[in-house]
């Protein structure tokens, strides 16, 4: 039996939250900066760089994320980086993620919305090809953005719906943030078929769970752990198997949770609510995936059967076609069998 670390290293799996910005890696953050020298803060320098993601709170992580969404300047950034995660996913043998993408970020920035769609399109295409990784988009909308992002969002995603788009979010703040404010929004995006994927309860209280499921139609909830805070709230979540998008590192990185020790992972899945286990903004909070499965192994002491559940759960909470599923899923049980 190899060690935990090669195990999971070696085990197909599936990200279901992830940004596309935020899994910029340093090599080409530094690349981007490099192609527009002195006009960013964003070191090149990847020592600097570590560096320059250390937050003091969730406000400057997205004042830091904003900085690095303004180097994507053009489509053949997108292309770059879209590409490049691809890369990084099929490395970790990631298998299927639902990358969260922003498109409202970089159309401001001045990039039309189509050669946005057919840069992040070429990429798929290109990642399934070269790497093996099957992306789809969440299209969010930035919530600090508010209504005119969210309209902005809404069309793109309408107007231009790319093959490899699934779903609808919403990132960015909560704080002063409301969800309720959405509901338009979302009601369209499902009405066309999109799932309702929004981030709630990372840096506020249940209220805002309740309000993205009663509200925005939430089918999935990024993050979502303050519902560790409202007992009957996890036995509603448990009972209509809403699942949480968990992202450990990213937690204690922008300071909602205060120790890792402390994060309410055990507590959640205790109570029966369904949990996948992501990395968020993984160079940013200076982790991967597959340190995330490590991190979830220790919180909830599994061994190598535990953490091909781990993966299993992904498949299953994902937007992925039931054949595509079934494939996932029996990948990762032919990987498990033969490393007992
Ligand atoms: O952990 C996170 N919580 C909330 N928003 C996030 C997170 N990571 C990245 N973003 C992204 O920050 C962008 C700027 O507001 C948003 O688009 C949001 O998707």
């Amino acid at each position: 039996m190899t060690d935990l670390t090669s195990f999971i290293a070696g085990l197909p799996k599936a990200e279901l939250h992830v940004h596309h910005v935020g899994s910029a890696s340093p090599r080409i953050v530094a690349e981007l900066a490099a192609r527009h020298e002195g006009s960013s803060p964003v070191p090149a320098d990847p020592e600097l760089l570590a560096k320059y993601f250390e937050f003091r709170d969730f406000a400057h992580f997205i004042e830091v994320y904003l900085s690095v969404v303004d180097l994507i300047r053009d489509d053949e950034d997108v292309r770059l980086l879209t590409y490049e995660i691809g890369r990084e996913l099929g490395r970790q043998n990631v298998r299927y993620a639902e990358l969260t993408v922003t498109p409202y970020s970089s159309v401001r920035r001045g990039i039309a919305a189509k050669a946005f769609c057919e840069a992040i399109e070429d990429a798929r295409t290109a990642a399934a090809r070269d790497f093996g990784v099957d992306l789809r988009w969440c299209f969010d909308i930035p919530g600090e953005g508010g209504l005119p992002a969210a309209d902005q969002t809404l069309r793109i995603a309408l107007d231009e719906r790319p093959d490899g788009l699934i779903s609808f979010g919403l990132g960015g703040p909560e704080i002063g943030v409301p969800r309720q404010q959405f509901k338009p929004y979302f009601d369209q995006a499902r009405a066309a078929g999109l799932h309702s994927v929004p981030h709630a309860g990372e840096t506020t209280g249940p209220e805002t769970i309740w309000d993205a499921i009663r509200e925005l139609g939430a089918e999935r909830i990024g993050h979502g752990i303050s519902a560790a805070q409202d007992e009957q709230l996890m036995a509603y979540l448990a009972e209509h198997q809403i699942p949480l998008e968990v992202c450990p590192t990213s937690n204690l990185r922008t300071r909602a949770v205060a120790d890792l020790d402390e994060h309410p992972i055990g507590r959640l899945i205790a109570a029966g609510v369904p949990v996948s286990v992501n990395s968020d903004d993984p160079p940013m909070f200076g982790t991967t995936l597959e340190q995330e499965y490590a991190t979830a192994a220790r919180l909830l002491n599994l061994d190598a059967t535990g953490v091909a559940g781990l993966a299993r759960t992904a498949v299953r909470h994902s937007f992925r076609t039931a054949d595509g599923k079934a494939t996932l899923l029996a990948e990762i049980d032919a990987y498990a069998a033969a490393q007992r």
